[in-house]
């Protein structure tokens, strides 16, 4: 694997988001496959700079703005490449293994090298440890660094066909005859035993979504770009992130969107979404067409198996106060849970959904119900004169009118979808999901709906083809229909075999009564 070709080389010294931006186009357009240890060395270098608060007690000193992009020159970046390679070319002896496709003995043994390279103890979960730079400087990676790191390793050894795969908490690699075999190479979570070098079956057997069912991120060496480009992290301390690092990442997520490298890769298309939130470039799409594009990925690359897209767009809305939309993405979330069973490996997505019923739908609650009530229909004005006061001689409290969201029958059954798709994952489940302190909210929640609401709400029977088997009124008709006909003849045929609840792959679909069949 060579270094840096002479077309790369020019780029440098890189002075400005515009040159690595350069740089990574052209590693991303020639034949040549991107080389993915020179890139990330060069990301880490500039984070590092960046995000390294050290660097930040340098003040403008007014007339002149000190330049915070550093200066990047080509060697201390070859200098750092020429060691990853000479490391892993050094601890791998290649004459073992057979030339062309990878063995589950290389990947593992490439994985024990990184592995073994790794300070003795660090905390494995602090912010920049995901790049080569990180790993050549101080030996240190977090989880998925190590993933990324084992298959930068084998492209160095000159293996093309170990890739990166990447479920929405874990990362593990593909190797062999058209990517058919799989290989743990790093971590898992805190108190897990590493599983490296065994296949991936178990878990996708075990339906838990931290395998995604057998539908993972499958990346080419662009999408591992896009991978590194997505790991870069612009926080310097907790409260504040470096600019010019969110807008590289930025800039570099366009570069590959614009190239379709994140066509298959929803957690890049949402991570792009929430930095157009925050610093909209001009001329692009706006942050609500990426977060759809990460749905319609899901659905289309991954059996909508993956449960981010929806939750990413979830907070969307919910930081815009379109707290219909947030529900429904919300219920959409859960939609995807209800088919996994709960498995103790799974916490990340337990907590999504924890903070969303025990967090975000209170603060929702509470924010339309203030709304209401300082809501024009309540104030002295308009509000009822104190006759109430006169007629009955004790003061009856004015009812206070609940808000829209609080009176729509939809936004209601959005939530009993949001927690049936959460009572359904835990149903099979090793490990339970709900505790009492989620009653508690169901209960508020659910009580914060007008009781007219709640009884508004017509529950559809949608069959495992998503034809409508039939809704609460046709019974009734039916029923009554049935008594009217009973009184006049016998009953003669068996009763029809509705596909109702009992039969295998129907489910019920709750909706506002009176809105168009949608
Ligand atoms: F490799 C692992 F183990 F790290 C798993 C991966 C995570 C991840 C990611 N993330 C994780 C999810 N993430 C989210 N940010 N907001 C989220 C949402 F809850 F709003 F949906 S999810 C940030 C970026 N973004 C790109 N690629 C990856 S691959």
């Amino acid at each position: 694997m060579a270094g840096f070709r002479d077309e790369d080389k020019r780029h440098f010294p890189l002075q400005d988001i515009k040159s690595v931006v350069e740089l990574f186009r052209s590693q991303l357009s020639c034949s040549v496959e991107p080389n993915l240890a020179l890139l990330s060395v060069t990301l880490g270098y500039i984070e590092n700079v960046l995000t390294n608060n050290r660097a930040l007690n340098k003040v403008d000193s007014g007339a002149n703005l000190e330049p915070i992009f550093p200066v990047v020159e080509l060697a201390p970046v070859e200098a750092l490449y020429h060691k990853f390679v000479c490391q892993i070319k050094g601890s791998v002896d290649l004459s073992q293994f057979t030339h062309g496709v990878a063995t589950r003995d290389l990947v593992k043994k490439v994985s024990d090298v990184i592995w073994s390279s790794l300070s003795r103890s660090y905390h494995t979960d602090r912010a920049h440890l995901q790049s080569l730079y990180s790993y050549l400087t101080g030996n240190r990676l977090d989880c998925f660094g190590v993933a990324f790191a084992v298959v930068a390793a084998c492209q160095v050894l000159g293996y093309k066909d170990v890739h990166l795969a990447l479920s929405e908490d874990h990362a593990w690699v593909t190797f062999g005859d058209k990517g058919a075999e799989t290989a743990e190479v790093t971590w898992h979570g805190k108190g897990n035993e590493d599983k490296r070098g065994q296949p991936i079956s178990v878990g996708v057997a075990e339906k838990s979504w931290l395998y995604l069912y057998g539908y993972p991120v499958q990346c080419t060496r662009s999408m591992e770009v896009a991978a590194m480009v997505s790991a870069i992290n612009p926080s310097i301390d907790s409260h504040t992130d470096s600019i010019e690092m969110a807008s590289l990442q930025q800039e570099l997520l366009w570069l590959l969107y614009d190239m379709g490298h994140l066509r298959k890769y929803p957690m890049a298309l949402g991570n792009l979404a929430d930095l157009e939130e925050i610093d909209p470039t001009p001329d692009k799409p706006p942050p609500i067409q990426l977060f759809h594009e990460g749905i319609h990925a899901g659905k289309v690359y991954y059996n909508n198996q993956h449960v981010y897209p929806y939750t990413y767009l979830g907070s969307h809305h919910y930081r815009r106060g379109q707290f219909k939309d947030a529900l429904h993405c919300w219920a959409q979330a859960a939609n995807v849970i209800r088919s996994y069973n709960y498995n103790r490996e799974d916490e990340e997505i337990y907590k999504e959904f924890l903070e969303i019923a025990h967090e975000l739908i209170p603060n929702m609650l509470k924010s339309v119900s203030l709304s209401a009530l300082h809501s024009p229909a309540l104030s002295p004005a308009s509000s009822t004169d104190d006759s109430s006061e006169k007629s009955n001689g004790r003061s009856t409290p004015v009812s206070v009118p609940l808000s829209p969201l609080l009176n729509d029958p939809e936004c209601f059954a959005y939530l009993l979808q949001l927690y049936d798709g959460i009572c359904q994952w835990e149903e099979g489940s090793s490990t339970p999901v709900l505790h009492i302190g989620w009653a508690k909210h169901i209960v508020q929640s659910i009580n914060s709906f007008s009781p007219q609401v709640r009884s508004k709400l017509n529950i559809l029977l949608i069959g495992d083809q998503g034809e409508v088997i039939k809704d609460e009124e046709e019974e009734e008709e039916e029923e009554k229909e049935k008594d009217k006909d009973e009184s006049k003849t016998e009953e003669k045929e068996e009763p029809k075999k509705g596909r109702g609840r009992g039969s295998k792959g129907s489910r019920a679909v709750a909706k506002g009564k009176g809105e168009k069949n949608g």
